[in-house]
């Protein structure tokens, strides 16, 4: 197993529940620690996965601060609840200011980053050179692929500097050699030394599982209304976090048919 830590407490979600005309959402209990491994600290990659219509995006909106839970709370950091603005959100299609170039949305990301002060357009040259996005600086969202476009929002995110960076269905509408791109971006951002904390959203159990070293699964319990976490599965301990071409390994597609027997 991987040596590793698992240190502060950078956000909780503490009895969560949500009610709309029935129970959506109950006892929303879990914890996101970082991470310290050997010469690296980092934030973790979290993937919360349930089948369709469990209640992924309304726990993905309470995440974010972007809808109240009717009871409980999300806190960050020091018990701080969480409000609008404290995430970076990464929403499922890829929402770029259409009249802007990808520069200029960029810059306008990095120009809300006090500590990139200066060095605004020098950082999204970096980020556009990892990202293979320097070509595409000067075009405008509706001349890219979906692809780019992901790597346009994801960068967007990064340059805004916010801690968190959560995640709707990021492989959807994705192709094969696209899907594969996406999962080694992820993980190269998790692995950056910004200590960045990814959430994912998704029903996709295959590429959730790879980027990822927690999962959580949302499920109903027999007898009770309402998703809860049914299950937590550490990664690290089964040795599944942080690897790349892990896809074929027998234990990850044990832990994949696992998943897919608790949905
Ligand atoms: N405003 C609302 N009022 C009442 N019920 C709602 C409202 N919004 C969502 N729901 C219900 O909440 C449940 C969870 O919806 P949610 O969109 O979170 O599912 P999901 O897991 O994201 O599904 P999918 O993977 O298909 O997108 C659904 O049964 C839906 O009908």
């Amino acid at each position: 197993m991987t040596e590793c830590i698992k240190a502060e407490v950078v956000l909780q979600a503490n009895n969560v529940q949500l009610t709309y005309d029935r129970p959506i959402l109950r006892d929303i209990n879990f914890c996101i620690k970082n991470i310290i491994r050997p010469g690296v600290e980092q934030g973790q990659v979290v993937s919360l996965i349930g089948r369709s219509g469990i209640g992924k995006t309304q726990l993905f909106k309470i995440l974010s601060g972007l809808q109240a839970p009717t009871a409980g709370q999300i806190t960050i950091h020091d018990n701080k609840p969480v409000k609008a603005g404290d995430m970076g959100v990464i929403f499922q299609n890829y929402y770029l200011f259409e009249w802007r170039t990808v520069y200029q949305s960029l810059l306008l990301a990095a120009k809300k980053n006090k500590k990139l002060a200066g060095k605004e357009k020098q950082t999204i040259d970096q980020y556009a050179e990892q990202f293979q996005l320097t070509g595409h600086l000067n075009l405008y969202p509706q001349q890219l692929s979906g692809g780019q476009r992901q790597r346009v929002s994801i960068m967007q995110q990064l340059l805004k500097g916010s801690d968190f960076i959560l995640l709707d269905e990021p492989f959807s509408g994705l192709d094969v050699c696209m899907l594969d791109k996406a999962v080694e971006l992820l993980l190269q951002v998790s692995l950056s030394d910004e200590l960045k904390t990814l959430i994912i959203v998704s029903h996709d159990i295959e590429n959730s599982v790879a980027i990822s070293d927690t999962v959580y699964i949302l499920g109903n319990e027999p007898g009770k209304e309402g998703a809860t976490i049914k299950k937590e599965i550490d990664l690290i301990e089964r040795d599944l976090a942080w690897q790349k071409n892990i896809k074929h390994e027998k234990r990850f597609l044990e832990t994949i048919e696992e998943i897919k027997g608790c949905l």
